[in-house]
């Protein structure tokens, strides 16, 4: 077994935070030794989430350098913009960070200031961050000591992409992502718009002129392609907790292709996509808890558009499991360590 690796946790009161201690609590090669709280420091972790009573037996510690000083690996869990501040100093003492928010996920850091509102504070480290997601560049990740996992939607529409884009069978100037999440994709704090009364029994659309996750998703699909790609992008809010179920569309250059061995076997060896059988609709619900991507591709009525329904929990495949997915490519554990429990249902 991989020895064990002492881990911190900075935002550990958020949601995303919440599901990593979920998951590293019960990692054979993980031990949480500190998680911070800027509000709740010296209170138990467990008063905040009672589901860890027992199982992580700690209080939560001011986020400071000196209170990560015995890690080895920090995960930050932070709102976006926080972790750029803390990430050099971490570096320089020689811990490996895994941020789960977006400060390292453009490789352009002219066009992070213009989507986030602020300027980058360690631009040059940028370069050296590796995009988190295993099924594009595993061999990147293990090697890295700044991981930038990547946004809940990029995740869902990337990989239900890829097989189409990396075998250049669509027109890559008109793709389309229609997505809708879970709230809890907002996070912890309250925020309006979020309440019950204001969500529940409704269904909505927002940054239609304009996510920062496309800037993200564009990225990916860029690289792939070798040439830009056209991407309209549509997110929707949808009153349940997790979960993201991305429509995407794309014409194909021909009708003459079998999208269903091609999707098959480009995943056949990934360990959390799972392309479903000929026909099927995945549901969000099949993928609660689960770090796993579930896809079906389609080509209604045999015609020339290509249409793949791609789910995740936007908490653990979109988020925590991802992260851990890519700690376990760091430390040479095997990949799905501790990620292995299938959802949970109903
Ligand atoms: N929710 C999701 O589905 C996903 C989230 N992410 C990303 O993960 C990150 C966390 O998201 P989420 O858990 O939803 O957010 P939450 O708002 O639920 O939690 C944020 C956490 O960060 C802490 N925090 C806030 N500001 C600072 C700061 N300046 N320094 C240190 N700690 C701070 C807060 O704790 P306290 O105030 O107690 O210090 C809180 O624990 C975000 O970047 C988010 O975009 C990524 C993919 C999916
Ligand atoms: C419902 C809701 O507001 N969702 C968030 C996205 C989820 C998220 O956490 O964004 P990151 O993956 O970049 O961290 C949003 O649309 O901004």
């Amino acid at each position: 077994m991989t020895e064990k690796q002492r881990i911190g946790i900075v935002g550990g009161t958020g949601y995303a935070g919440a599901e990593l201690l979920r998951l590293l609590s019960a990692h054979p090669s993980a031990e949480v030794i500190a998680v911070t709280s800027r509000g709740d420091a010296g209170t138990p972790v467990a008063e905040a989430y009672p589901q860890l009573r027992g199982v992580i037996d700690l209080d939560f510690v001011e986020p400071s350098t000196d209170n990560l000083a015995d890690c080895d690996i920090v995960f930050f869990a932070t709102p976006h913009a926080a972790a750029m501040h803390d990430v050099p100093a971490l570096l320089d003492a020689g811990k490996r960070v895994i941020d789960l928010s977006a400060d390292f996920r453009l490789k352009d850091a002219q066009e992070w200031a213009s989507w986030y509102g602020v300027e980058h504070v360690c631009p040059t480290l940028i370069e050296r961050a590796v995009y988190g997601m295993p099924e594009l560049n595993r061999e990147e990740i293990a090697k890295a000591d700044l991981v930038a996992a990547p946004g809940c939607y990029p995740t869902a529409v990337v990989l239900g992409f890829k097989p189409l884009v990396e075998a250049g069978l669509v027109d890559f100037g008109r793709l389309i992502a229609d997505a809708k999440t879970g709230v809890s994709g907002a996070g912890k704090s309250l925020k309006p718009g979020f309440l019950f009364a204001e969500m529940q029994e409704s269904f909505k659309a927002y940054g239609v002129a304009g996510h920062r996750h496309l800037p993200e998703i564009r990225q990916s699909l860029s690289a792939m392609a070798g040439t830009g790609v056209g991407l309209t992008f549509v997110p929707h809010l949808v009153p349940m907790i997790r979960g993201i179920h991305a429509t995407l569309y794309a014409q194909l250059h021909s009708a003459d292709c079998d999208l269903q061995s091609l999707y098959e076997s480009a995943y056949a060896d990934e360990p959390f996509v799972d392309v479903l059988p000929a026909g099927a609709m995945p549901e969000t619900r099949h993928v609660r808890g689960a770090n796993m991507c579930r896809m079906a591709v389609h080509r209604p009525g045999g015609g020339d558009t290509a249409v793949v329904l791609s789910v995740i929990d936007n908490l653990v495949k979109g988020a925590a499991g991802q992260a851990v997915q890519c700690f376990n490519l760091m430390i040479g554990a095997d990949e799905a360590c501790g990620l292995a429990v299938p959802g949970a249902l109903p």
